[in-house]
């Protein structure tokens, strides 16, 4: 249903996606995991005709065999929210505080797909039921303040399934939730992939969650896809040094521990040294990189086509 070839997103300053390529076929799920700043939202973003004016797309999109790659808008707002729609992050900014749950919901469906009012409101209806929401009658009338960060999530699922998209992309669905509500979120989300045969691109941090909802995943890091494979053989056995360090860096007792608490971080890994001999003038690691950076070539500011160390603020 979708494919991407050689995809790069330049920002101007940096490509955020650089050279991606896949292809998502109706009920594949997906993982995008990799840390802040990797370019996961701005995959997310491209595949949804949504990069912020200042990025320029490359390379090649094609949504059931249409190029979207320097497709129009009018082309694109065929395809979005009926045939690829996306839960954004952060729930309450994505909602509009002024306007009723139910009236956002009904939105879509009445301008992208004709509905009158009462249709509109009837399938907005089966939607909360459909995604877990209590008192659905209720709900529609209230504003999002009015009901917990849980149910807002669930709100956002069900604007997004409002016109019956082909593939959902979910941009960190579980990351403002706790840990209960968080798996039930992710179980809603596999069970409506499941169901609908829909394609799900789970995007997050979180690599439990990732763990739970996809099949496949797809490791980015600096704008490349460095790794991908199977979720349960790339999680069990990484092969390249930077999802190792990912890994190693989920928050456990342990590695809380040998991070001085500093949630998210990489730890240390005893005994890693740079294969490359020339480090940023700077880098605190003086040697011993934390990551195994098999790519950093010392550049500093980093240029194009070198991974850039996030785990060091002075050195590259
Ligand atoms: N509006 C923008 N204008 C210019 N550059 C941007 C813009 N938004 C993001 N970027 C840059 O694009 C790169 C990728 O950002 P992106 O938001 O995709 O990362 P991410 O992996 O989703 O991070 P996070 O997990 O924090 O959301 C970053 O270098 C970021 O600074």
């Amino acid at each position: 249903m979708i494919e991407a070839a050689g995809l790069t997103v330049d920002m101007g300053a940096g490509q955020a996606v650089r050279e991606a390529s896949f292809v998502i076929a109706p009920g594949d799920r997906i993982g995008i995991v990799g840390e802040s700043g990797c370019g996961k939202t701005m995959l997310g973003l491209a595949l949804m005709g949504m990069v912020p004016d200042a990025g320029r797309v490359s390379g090649s999109l094609t949504i059931d065999g249409t190029q979207m790659v320097g497709a129009g808008e009018a082309i694109w707002q065929k395809l979005r929210a009926r045939r690829v729609a996306m839960i954004f992050q952060e729930p309450m900014a994505a909602l509009n505080p002024i306007k009723r749950v139910g009236e956002t919901v009904m939105e879509p469906m009445m301008v992208h797909l004709g509905l009158g009012r009462d249709a509109a409101r009837a399938r907005a209806l089966e939607l909360f039921r459909e995604v877990g929401i209590p008192d659905p009658e209720a709900r529609l009338r209230q504003f999002p303040h009015e009901i917990s960060g849980g149910q807002r999530q669930r709100v956002l699922i069900a604007l997004a399934l409002a016109c019956d998209p082909g593939v959902l992309i979910a941009d960190e669905p579980t990351t403002a939730l706790d840990a209960n509500v968080a798996l039930r979120v992710t179980q809603l989300l596999v069970g409506l992939a499941e169901r609908r045969t829909m394609g799900l691109v789970f995007i997050s941090h979180d690599l439990a969650a990732v763990a739970r909802a996809t099949e496949r995943v797809m490791v980015m890091y600096g704008g490349d896809i460095v790794e991908r494979g199977a979720t349960e053989e790339v999680l069990a056995q990484p092969r390249h040094p930077y999802t190792r360090g990912l890994l190693s860096a989920r928050p456990s007792p342990g590695n809380m521990r040998a991070t001085g608490g500093r949630r998210g971080r990489l730890p240390t890994i005893p005994g890693s040294v740079p294969p490359l001999a020339e480090l940023a003038p700077g880098c605190r690691f003086a040697g011993r990189c934390p990551v195994e950076l098999d790519m950093c070539r010392g550049e500093r500011p980093p240029q194009r086509g070198t991974m850039i160390c996030h785990r060091s603020e002075e050195g590259a």
